[in-house]
């Protein structure tokens, strides 16, 4: 049993009382309080709210219906309809609340309480106590009632679902963007995960860093679905990692634009009703992709906190939980005329100290799983090459990554490369071509939405074009974001059908909705592909790609090479076409700052370093 599967949840409660035309005539609203699921004698299960201001209430759970839609947001609706009342959850900390009504739903199950007669309760029996945490036996038994034992046969994803659209996927069987989500739920964190977990639940403020694939951006998720919705932001420095954690970007949260101007001018913009509210309203700020923001802007985004919150302390008493790789790409200058000069790095600015962080290193890599391709990537991370590396990089060239029709996508270094390689590979097909317009919930908003999310307004498809993936559909049946297929058809409803590696599916529309300055959440629905003959390392960062090729002639940056081979599972699926040692390096500062950040996490003793690393 883990913690986390304990029958108990912390959270404001509202409790309202209605009467036959369903008006309420009473309310409470327990702005933090105590949620358990207890058992009488007679084996009766009650939920019992409770707080230190307001009377406690428990409410028998049965005959009851849970409006549960919502909570991944960390909201619920619990109806009791044989005493007319309803309990409405919210701001509770995702992972908890789910937890909290697995609990429930599965001790309900087992909810074997006989008949009682007036008699024996008057005789008593009635003593609460905490129910028991769940067994394993208890979760077994539930899973077989919820999930039919055919409900994944292991032939081909066509035969899974074969004409449901979700939509119409309103059974008990789990929709299978749940059972994705289930999955990334239930996939347990390592110690050295789980720590940086619970130093971020005790308040301090955190960076964590770690090579490419070792769950940062996995753990973000887990930390964002620890900690109350309405005062947790998680932002990132690009849209496309935004999308990634489900968060705004960093720049959009700020609301300071560009971030260029006067201390004063940006003051002034982050003052403005909305935006202030939402600085005062953050506790916890979350950055992803930390190493590709400016150092000078977020000096300018501490003091903007300060005096927005009018609070003194550094970040104005926000908490804060960056996570990145410096060692992968740096801080884009896209401001060269600004006159402010070049960018800097995070570490390098003056908030990074103030705000005393305490660093992590997560050193277990699962991205990939063959240590000698571990070890070959850990080498290049810090620009460091032998000719065994070399030789076994350059073999790479003559590898066969192609299966089935599946090409391999190249990795370029200027994005304006790809696009090309892509429109003259679909130009070049035959066949007609089909366009996918996106529906935008506002039109107005288009641009903002091409830069934010990672799909196009247009998505332009033939038979045998190269797509990627761009949503986690299921992970059980291999469709994630990342994964690669080839169009084999459009369906009668003109949607692509993809052969990917692990089956064909026919690619419905899906949803992607992100946060703007302002509040308001834009939307856009479009055919989760794009075409995947070529794309830039920029855009691959934080990908998992099945199979990949890559020419680095033309990298540009400190790391881009590193960004690039550690999209690959394996050397298997990696053909690189012309592997030189000068290609890669590390930036000497970045590497400097490891070193010292190892150091004072060895003094206070609190994760073990890297661990030994085996010559290749
Ligand atoms: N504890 C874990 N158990 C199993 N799989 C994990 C765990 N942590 C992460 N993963 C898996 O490892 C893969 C890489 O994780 P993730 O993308 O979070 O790495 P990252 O450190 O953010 O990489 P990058 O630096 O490239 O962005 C993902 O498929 C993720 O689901
Ligand atoms: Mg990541």
């Amino acid at each position: 049993m883990s913690s986390s599967d304990s029958p108990t949840l912390t959270c404001p409660v509202l409790v309202e009382w209605m009467n036959a035309q369903q008006m309420t005539t009473r309310k409470v609203n327990y702005k933090s309080s105590l949620l358990r699921i207890l058992r009488n004698g007679f084996r009766e299960i009650f939920l019992e709210i409770s707080s230190e201001k307001s009377a406690t209430h428990k409410f028998r759970l049965k005959n009851i219906a849970v409006h549960s839609k919502f909570m991944n947001e960390g909201k619920c609706t619990i109806n009791f309809k044989d005493e007319n009342a309803r309990a409405m959850i919210s701001n509770a900390p995702p992972s908890q609340l789910i937890n909290f009504l697995k609990v429930m739903y599965i001790k309900l199950q087992g909810d074997t309480a006989p008949k009682i007669s007036l008699k024996e309760r008057l005789e008593g029996k009635s003593v609460m106590e905490e129910i028991s945490p769940l067994t394993s036996k208890e979760v077994n038994k539930a899973k077989d009632k919820l999930v039919p034992k055919d409900a994944t046969p292991k032939s081909g994803l066509a035969k899974k679902r074969p004409e449901r659209t979700r939509d119409q996927d309103n059974s008990n069987q789990p929709s299978s963007k749940r059972r994705c989500l289930t999955t990334e739920i239930e996939t347990p964190l390592t110690p050295e995960q789980q720590r940086v977990l619970q130093a971020v639940i005790s308040g301090r403020n955190i960076f964590f860093t770690g090579s490419a694939g070792t769950g940062k951006s996995f753990l973000l998720r887990k930390i964002i679905a620890s900690l109350p919705p309405d005062s947790t932001f998680a932002t990132a420095s690009t849209g496309v990692a935004a999308c990634h954690i489900g968060g705004y970007t960093l720049h959009s949260f700020a609301g300071v634009g560009s971030g260029q101007g006067s201390l004063k001018r940006l003051v002034e913009l982050a003052k403005r009703p909305y935006i202030a509210q939402q600085w005062r309203k953050c506790k916890t700020l979350i950055i992803d992709e930390i190493s590709m923001v400016d150092g000078r802007f977020f000096d300018k985004l501490e003091y903007v906190a300060r005096e927005v919150r009018c609070n003194d302390k550094p970040f104005g008493g926000i908490q804060l939980v960056l996570c990145g790789d410096f060692l992968q790409l740096p801080p884009v200058s896209k401001n060269d005329n600004s006159g402010e000069g070049q960018a800097s790095f995070c570490f390098q600015s003056e908030a990074w100290d103030r705000c005393n962080l305490h660093s992590y290193e997560l050193t277990i890599v699962h991205r990939q799983s063959d240590p000698v391709f571990i070890d070959i990537l850990q080498n290049i991370r810090i620009g460091r090459i032998t000719p065994e590396i070399e030789s076994r990089l350059q073999a790479t060239s003559l590898n066969k990554v192609d299966s089935a029709g599946i090409l391999a996508s190249r990795l370029c270094s200027l994005t304006k490369e790809a696009q090309l390689i892509n429109s003259s590979k679909l130009e070049h097909l035959p066949g007609p071509m089909k366009e996918f317009l996106a529906n935008d919930g506002d039109p107005t908003y288009s641009q903002t939405l091409d830069m934010q999310t990672p799909v196009e307004s247009i998505v332009k498809l033939k038979v045998g074009a190269q797509v990627m993936l761009l949503k986690n559909i299921s992970v059980n049946d291999g469709l994630v974001n990342g994964a690669r297929g080839v169009v084999v058809k459009f369906s009668a409803e003109g949607l692509p059908v993809v052969k990917f590696l692990s089956g064909e599916y026919t690619v419905k529309y899906e949803k992607w909705s992100v946060k703007v300055m302002g509040g308001s959440i834009l939307s856009r629905k479009q055919i989760p592909l794009k075409l995947a003959w070529a794309f830039s390392i920029h855009k691959s960062q934080g990908l998992t790609l099945d199979c990949v090729e890559m020419s680095l002639g033309k990298v540009f940056e400190a790391g881009q090479a590193y960004v690039a081979l550690s999209r690959a599972k394996s050397l298997a699926s990696l053909r690189v076409l012309d592997f030189d040692s000068k290609h890669v390096w590390a930036n000497p500062e970045v590497l400097k700052f490891y070193q010292r950040i190892r150091r004072s996490m060895m003094a206070v003793e609190m994760i073990p370093l890297g661990k030994k690393k085996k010559k290749v």
